[in-house]
């Protein structure tokens, strides 16, 4: 039953021992040739695209030990340099491409009367991916979205997650599938909290585990004091981020993601890059839309461009873009600057010259 007032992070979780950032533990999910440690190598047997889906037990990552004695501490500390989203993305992507395929389209095609919103949209996703997909407006990104996380029934096609049939067995694919749709339709007149535990409970998570679960989402969300408040009070952003929770609440092997960044402010960006970037270190893959070239090259590993419908490009970021930056490609390929030749009579002189 659904608690009066949800389950307070603080009391469901004494010490969840995460920070801001950190994505709960019981959401990270195993990779193709990842070690105890959760460390990833290669496989011995060379790449294996079409195998099945990881199912070895989930990689626990546990907080190292804290120095036994001050006698440990180096005289001179080491000063820790991150290592950029752009490179950790580039990296990724080369082992993911070992990694089985988790999800893959085939042909999907959607028609709106004489508007052709999807024509034949083939991609794959590997386990362990981040794949931007992009594309002018009205180029058919929700649309092919909306069919891959099972909201949008394809007009022919195919789209899988491991070797569940997205439109055969739907019940099974939402248990795989995590979704930020497009223009979020969210229940509203619940709080954050009953959000949160209905979107766990309804995927099959047992109670204690959603009430475990919130509160580290929340904790990663910087949402924790705004659960007892109702969604329909919260801004934009807060809105997204709570949705985005919800979205990952049932630890799902992919998250569907339409436009997860905006209305996200800056800090909080980073820290969703954060969380996705634990995310498919763990195991899961994420497909999401945005319109920031710069950030789909920043944090992606994979790209897939859609015009009018169809993919006119797709593969690792590095090899879409082929040397020149994501967005000058784009612009390329698109012929975005072609469109706009035609405005003279707004970037010049006035009409009563
Ligand atoms: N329900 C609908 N009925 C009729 N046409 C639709 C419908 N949904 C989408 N379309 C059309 O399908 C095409 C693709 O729309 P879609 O929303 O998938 O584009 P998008 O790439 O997500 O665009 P944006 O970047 O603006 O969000 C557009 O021409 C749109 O007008």
């Amino acid at each position: 039953m659904l608690p009066e007032t949800p389950p307070s992070p603080s009391d469901a979780l004494p010490d969840a021992g995460f920070g801001a950032a950190e994505i709960p533990s019981g959401l990270t999910r195993p990779v193709a040739g990842a070690n105890a440690a959760g460390e990833v190598s290669e496989p011995a047997g060379g790449p294996a695209p079409d195998a099945e889906p990881v199912a070895t037990p989930r990689v626990r990552r546990t907080r190292p030990a804290e120095p036994a004695a001050a006698a440990e501490v180096p005289a001179r500390s080491r000063i820790e340099v991150p290592t950029p989203s752009v490179v950790r993305a580039r990296e990724r992507g080369r082992v993911a491409e070992q990694n089985p395929v988790v999800l893959r389209t085939e042909m999907l095609t959607k028609v709106y009367g004489s508007t052709v919103a999807a024509n034949e949209v083939s991609f794959e996703v590997h386990a362990g991916s981040l794949t931007g997909v992009v594309g002018p407006n009205g180029a058919g990104k929700t649309t092919t979205l909306s069919m891959i996380s099972g909201l949008l029934r394809p007009g022919s096609g195919r789209v899988s997650v491991g070797d569940v049939d997205v439109w055969a067995d739907g019940a099974a694919a939402k248990r795989l599938i995590g979704t930020l749709p497009d223009r979020l339709r969210l229940f509203d007149r619940l709080t954050g909290g009953q959000l949160l535990y209905y979107s766990g409970v309804l995927h099959g998570v047992a109670e204690a585990e959603v009430a475990k679960r919130s509160g580290e989402l929340a904790e990663a969300f910087g949402l924790e004091s705004a659960l007892d408040r109702l969604v329909s009070d919260y801004s934009a952003g807060m809105q997204k981020k709570i949705a985005l929770a919800c979205s990952m609440i049932h630890a799902p092997d992919v998250l569907v993601l339409d436009e997860p960044f905006e209305a996200i402010d800056p800090v909080s960006a980073a820290n969703v890059t954060d969380i996705l970037e634990k995310y498919v270190a763990g195991g899961g893959s994420v497909v999401m839309s945005s319109h920031s070239l710069e950030l789909i090259q920043r944090v992606c590993d994979h790209v897939v461009i859609i015009v009018d419908g169809s993919v006119i490009a797709q593969g690792t970021v590095d090899d879409v873009r082929d040397g020149v930056s994501l967005e000058d490609r784009f612009r390329a390929l698109t012929g975005i600057d072609e469109s706009q030749k035609g405005l003279q009579w707004l970037h010049g002189s006035s009409d009563s010259e």
